[in-house]
């Protein structure tokens, strides 16, 4: 049995704890996948690296609009996936010997296998390699085991060849016809990648719009725009699936009765769980959340002594940018367990990197009406500013809501050309307290750039 001042599952945000200041403890650091964890490997990083590319790919469809035609000559599929995966696999590597090899590490010991808690700071590792299980023990825990993608209990579904977001910007080639299941960000990001590149897409989902989570104009809108751009059946429960010769085909139910749809391939992503249960928390004293993430404190402290969480293990925002957030804190508190600092969890944003763009932060009017906050909102179109009037936009707006006597702002929501830029000032004005009239009116804003999409929105705002 090994004894360690510190364990560390999970070398996603858990890796980028361990800095200078630890070289006196002696840690160990345990990862049973590629190092560097979901949004290195298979999130953030690579999805949006292959929106970038299918921005390029739908450009013809917009271009000729303005007069300009352009035609797309070819998506060379393997040099796209080869150029992501060519910079993003080296890195993964890199960092796993980093930490292996390097003598900055001398007091860090990996183990490549999988944790499971057997007491209060006690787990054993089954390491990928098969060699013989490892116990360990640790004064002090971090739990940075992420979450992974759910597979719904769908008659037949585990007998036909079927993608998460894990696999399936690996695919050997690209398919004709994709079928996605679910109406969330993944599934908003993927059907706008894979049609740009010419795949046929059918998006089927269960509540009667996509992005339902988000502000309900932008939900709207966006599942108007896409019901241009893909095949979207709203309303309709997958009952069944089937192999249908090399693809498969699902049949569903919905409004008009029973009907099914086949393709090439298909694409779950119907969301995410922690991995809570995989790490048998509760043999460590460890409690859940019904949905099965980690409970926390604001120090991020679990129910355990000695054990800490941050990222998709303990946080429902499952975003990059909040496990970020919350691996600097544990850092500090670890570092400094006499004068711990807390989480803000006030303003987080996010972002769905599809087409158009969506960006939003703070709370929607739905949610300000459910709260019973005095609100006032107010939009502003991109075709009413100059940069919307170059690029001939006819379908975004920023929203923004505010309290009515205070004029500080509440939440913002933007659907349009680089919406998760255009939202950053707001994000500032939210976390430091700037009013929406100081804010549209205390600075200068460049004509004509895109940002006067919010500057006119403050404006729009009927402030007391
Ligand atoms: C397709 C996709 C796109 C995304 N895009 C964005 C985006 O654009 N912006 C954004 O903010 N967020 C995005 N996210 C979410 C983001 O990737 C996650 O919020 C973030 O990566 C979570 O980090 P983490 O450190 O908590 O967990 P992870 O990065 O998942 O790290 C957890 C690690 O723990 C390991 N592990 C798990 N269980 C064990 C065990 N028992 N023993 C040992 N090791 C274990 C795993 O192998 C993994 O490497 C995306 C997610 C997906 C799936
Ligand atoms: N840009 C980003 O920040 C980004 C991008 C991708 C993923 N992510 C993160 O990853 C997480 C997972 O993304 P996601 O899109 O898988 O989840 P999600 O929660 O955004 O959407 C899940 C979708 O699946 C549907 N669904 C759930 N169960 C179903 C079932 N049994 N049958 C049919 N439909 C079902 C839901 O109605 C919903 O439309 C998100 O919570 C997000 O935080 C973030």
């Amino acid at each position: 049995m090994a004894h360690y001042d510190l364990v560390i599952i999970g070398t996603g945000s858990g890796n980028s704890l361990l800095d200078p200041r630890f070289a006196g403890l002696r840690v160990a650091l345990v990862e049973r996948g590629v190092f560097g964890g979901t949004c290195l490997n298979v999130g953030c990083i690579p999805t949006k690296m292959f929106v970038h590319a299918a921005d390029l790919a739908a450009v013809p469809s917009t271009s000729s609009r303005l007069g300009v035609d352009t035609t797309l000559d070819g998506v060379r599929w393997t040099d796209v996936r080869d150029r992501i995966f060519g910079r993003i696999d080296p890195i993964a590597a890199g960092g796993r010997e980093y930490r292996q090899q390097h003598p900055d590490n001398a007091n860090v010991t990996v183990y490549l296998g999988s944790a499971r808690f057997t007491g209060p700071r006690a787990l054993t590792v089954t390491p990928n390699d098969g060699s013989p299980v490892e116990e360990l023990t640790a004064d002090r825990v971090v739990l940075a085991a992420g979450g992974r993608a759910v597979v719904p209990d769908i008659p037949g579904l585990t007998e036909v060849d079927f993608h998460t977001s894990d696999t399936v910007m690996r695919l050997d080639e690209l398919p004709r016809s994709m079928v996605i299941l679910g109406g969330g960000f993944v599934a908003a990001e993927f059907a706008h990648v894979f049609s740009a590149f010419g795949v046929a897409v059918t998006v089927v989902n269960r509540s009667d719009r996509l992005l339902r989570a988000e502000d309900r104009d932008v939900s709207l809108r966006f599942t108007e725009l896409a019901r241009e751009r893909w095949d979207v059946r709203l309303e309709r429960k997958a009952v069944r699936v089937e192999r249908a010769g090399a693809g498969v085909r699902l049949h569903l139910e919905g409004p008009g009765g029973a009907e099914s749809v086949e393709a090439d391939s298909l694409l779950v992503a119907t969301g995410r769980v922690p991995n809570s249960d995989q790490l048998d928390v509760a043999a460590g004293g460890i409690e859940v959340a019904p949905s099965g993430h980690v409970l926390v404190d604001q120090y991020q402290r679990t129910t355990a002594e000695g054990v800490w969480a941050l990222g998709d293990i303990s946080s429902p925002y499952e975003l990059k940018h909040v496990a970020n957030h919350e691996a600097r804190v544990v850092q500090h508190n670890l570092l400094h367990p006499d004068e711990p600092i807390a989480s803000d969890h006030r303003f987080v944003p996010h972002a769905v990197f599809t087409s158009p763009q969506i960006a939003s932060v703070g709370v929607t009017e739905q949610e300000a009406e459910e709260r019973g906050l005095r609100w006032v909102s107010a939009t502003q179109a991109y075709g009413g500013i100059a940069y919307g009037w170059a690029m001939e936009d006819t379908t975004g707006f920023a929203k923004v809501i505010a309290d009515p006597d205070t004029g500080l702002l509440l939440g913002a929501h933007i659907i349009g050309p680089q919406a998760p830029t255009v939202i950053q000032p707001l994000i500032q004005a939210m976390s430091f307290g700037l009013d929406a009239r100081s804010m549209a009116r205390g600075q200068y804003w460049i004509h004509p750039g895109m940002p006067e999409v919010v500057e006119n929105a403050l404006l729009n705002l009927p402030l007391s």
